[in-house]
């Protein structure tokens, strides 16, 4: 989790500091200009301080929200719609955390005291999300678990307490290519992402900084009901490398047949087919369903590695690692078969070592690329 409170500390007593000891070397001997800069250094310390402790004081304290609206979306999972109840309370630091990428907030059970986490969904609208203090959240239904299934039950009208935003990852402002694997609910993740890489990023970062990024979501889901009206976009032509076929000669793979399309497209998928329509050929998704045995194999992940746009990061270029990524998100058995699972160290959850299909897919065709497991 970052701590955005520190961080603003530090960089405002650094602001400070370095004035105080100009000002002070500039004007050695004026010593009330000295002590007026360190008084002012010293106070401007103090407010960063007090600052970051109000934010903390926001972050880590449960506000109260209501559930305006719950929309089915399968059999198992629901959007949830919440408004604050006090719409006068501050959303600012939610504004700042759709800028910076991956991040969530925690959900309280009151009768039991237990929480857990939830990612909340872009806003459609950011300017009434604001306005109304709205949150969406897809929400699946775990009938044993009982942060889940509580939620479920809730009526609407009624009172969810949250707290956040505990941010999960950043996304500098050097990304410009991700690759993104998402199981069932790690799609909200991924839709954060393409939030803060095309529509939340900082007002200075020009036009055409933003049409130089790309983001390719595989989404995989148990069951068509979860991604329904989800059209896969192409393949880049030629992406695979040839495979050995019985006949000794070297073919390409057919791809599956598809199954007829549905009409109805459930919210998710409207949301994705709104941000590719906004961002034509910067966004493109592939939906895999796995009760149609359609799955991110090896082949799925070449082709989308395939993707990353060479022409800026041919070998010789001192491109840095953070322009492009992987970033995989959804659950520990989801993670763990496409690049090995997260380890625990010392209480801790750390990355792990990347290995399995990713770890093959970069080997055959390497890229200078961070691989993340959120
Ligand atoms: C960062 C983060 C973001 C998340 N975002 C989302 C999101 O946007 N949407 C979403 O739906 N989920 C999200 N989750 C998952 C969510 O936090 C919960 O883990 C999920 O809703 C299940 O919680 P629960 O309390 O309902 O289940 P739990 O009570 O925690 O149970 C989970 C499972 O464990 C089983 N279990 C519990 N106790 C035992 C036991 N003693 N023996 C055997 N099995 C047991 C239960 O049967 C159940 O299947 C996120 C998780 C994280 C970490």
């Amino acid at each position: 989790m970052l701590e955005r409170g520190t961080e603003q500390v530090h960089e405002s007593f650094e602001v400070a500091m370095a004035w105080a000891m100009e000002a002070a070397q500039l004007h050695p001997p004026n010593r009330a200009y000295r002590r007026v800069a360190i008084g002012v250094a010293v106070g401007t310390g103090l407010y960063a301080l007090w600052q970051a402790y109000v934010y903390s004081l926001k972050r880590d304290s449960f506000v109260a929200y209501t559930l305006i609206a719950k929309e089915p979306v399968s059999s198992t999972a629901s959007i949830f719609h919440l408004a604050l109840k006090q719409p006068d309370h501050n959303y600012e630091i939610y504004k700042d955390a759709w800028r910076r990428g991956i991040w969530n907030v925690h959900f309280k059970q009151p009768q039991l005291q237990i929480v857990r986490a939830y990612t909340p969904l872009p806003p459609i609208d950011e300017k009434t999300a604001e306005e109304k203090g709205e949150m969406r959240f897809l929400i699946r239904k775990d009938p044993h678990g009982e942060v889940s299934s509580y939620l479920h039950k809730l009526r609407i009208g009624a009172d969810i307490e949250m707290r956040g935003p505990n941010l999960e990852y950043e996304l500098t402002p050097e990304v410009r290519q991700v690759v993104f694997f998402a199981g069932g609910t790690g799609i909200a993740p991924a839709l954060q992402v393409a939030h803060a890489l095309f529509e939340g990023r900082r007002p200075a970062e020009s036009d055409a900084v933003n049409s130089d990024r790309k983001l390719h979501i595989l989404w995989a889901n148990r069951m068509r009901e979860d991604c329904l009206g989800g059209v896969s976009d192409d393949p880049p032509a030629e992406s695979l490398p040839p495979k050995p076929s019985w006949t000794g000669f070297f073919t390409n793979p057919k791809r599956k047949p598809s199954p007829p399309i549905s009409e109805k497209k459930v919210v998710i998928v409207q949301d994705l087919e709104a941000l590719k329509q906004r961002y034509p050929g910067q966004i493109t998704v592939e939906y895999f369903v796995n009760a149609e045995d359609s799955w991110i194999d090896e082949d799925a992940v070449f082709r989308a590695l395939s993707r990353f746009d060479d022409k800026d990061f041919s070998t010789g270029y001192a491109t840095s690692r953070e322009q492009r990524q992987i970033l995989i998100s959804g659950p520990p058995g989801f993670i763990a078969y496409l690049a090995g699972p997260k380890e625990w160290k010392n209480g801790k959850e750390e990355q792990g070592a990347v290995s399995k299909l990713v770890a093959h897919a970069i080997s055959k065709n390497p890229h200078n690329v961070k691989v993340w497991k959120i």
